[in-house]
């Protein structure tokens, strides 16, 4: 089996280190494309996978395929492509919004995996969550899934609306963690700690709670109960995120992300990519 990555940026290349890591395919059954020279002449320093140019040297060989360019490069990107694919192939696309039938009708074929991943995949502790065309057979979603799996958890969702909800919550909340512990960090440094310091305050806050979340079933408010004394700091901190409304602002953000990933979707099959 081959399978080609196209699109070297953040996503791609994770995913195409990740595919060569796993030892699922052989290192010359591994390709990838990207548009820039600068970029595949960086690619070509890794040798685990064949680095190519031109769609027309790679995509007809390929059973595989991960479209990893941005939403607004997808219809120029699906003209090139649809002289070139075939039957049988398999398009897994990690564009955010760009829908299945925008996905068929771009690439003039049937079997197409959308697959929203994050950014953790790039330490092994990616979640990806897909859906499927009806096309696609059990045995080629197995196989889909290995892929996936291969950058950290998968989860298969039964409609793109999920998946535009998952945006909300997994494609784009890796950036919501992050917004929370540059808040973190600026009342560390307020507070006067060094550069240094404060990282490693917040750093290992998160680490720490994340695991604790990981080790039990307990849900987040027990173990902020837990936390958190009667009368003492913790309540203070959390009775004042609750009288500023935080929790429901958070809310807020991640519908924003879900309800812009269903307008790139209409703003794509208005184009008819
Ligand atoms: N970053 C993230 O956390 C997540 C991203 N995604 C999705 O992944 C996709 C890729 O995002 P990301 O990796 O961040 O983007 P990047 O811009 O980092 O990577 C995309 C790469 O594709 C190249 N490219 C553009 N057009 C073509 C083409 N026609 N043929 C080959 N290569 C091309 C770009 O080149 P050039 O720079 O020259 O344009 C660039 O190198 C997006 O659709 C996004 O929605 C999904 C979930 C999370
Ligand atoms: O911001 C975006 O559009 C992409 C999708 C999820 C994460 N990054």
């Amino acid at each position: 089996m081959k399978v080609l990555v196209i699109g070297g940026g953040n996503m791609g290349l994770t995913y195409a280190e990740a595919i060569a890591k796993s030892r699922f395919l052989k290192d010359r059954d591994l390709l990838i494309l990207d548009a820039s020279k600068e970029k595949t002449e960086e690619l070509r320093k890794k040798s685990h996978f064949a680095v190519y140019e031109s769609l027309n040297d790679c995509v007809p060989i390929a059973d595989v395929i991960f479209i990893a360019v941005k939403p607004y490069h997808a219809q120029a990107l699906m003209e090139d492509l649809k002289p070139l694919v075939s039957e049988g192939q398999i398009f897994i696309s990690l564009m955010a919004g760009v829908t299945i039938q925008a996905l068929k009708n771009g690439l003039g074929r049937n079997k197409v995996v959308r697959a929203m991943p994050n950014l953790p995949a790039q330490v092994g502790k990616g979640l990806t969550s897909f859906t499927a065309s009806d096309e696609v057979s059990r045995l080629e979603l197995s196989t889909v899934e290995n892929l996936l799996d291969t950058t950290g958890r998968s989860v298969r969702l039964d409609t793109e609306n999920d998946v535009d909800a998952s945006t909300g919550i997994s494609g784009s909340g890796p950036a919501y963690i992050f917004y929370f512990m540059q808040s973190m960090l600026e009342a560390a440094r307020k507070m006067g700690f060094s550069e240094h310091d404060s990282k490693v305050l917040v750093e290992q806050t998160f680490a720490g709670a994340v695991e604790l979340f990981a080790s039990s079933d307990l849900d987040p408010e027990a173990w902020m109960n837990r936390v958190a004394s009667k009368g003492g700091t913790t309540r203070a901190a959390l009775d004042s995120m609750e009288d500023n409304n935080v929790k429901a602002l958070i809310q807020e953000a991640a519908y924003a992300a879900f309800n812009r990933a269903v307008e790139l979707g209409k703003e794509y099959s208005d184009s008819d990519a």
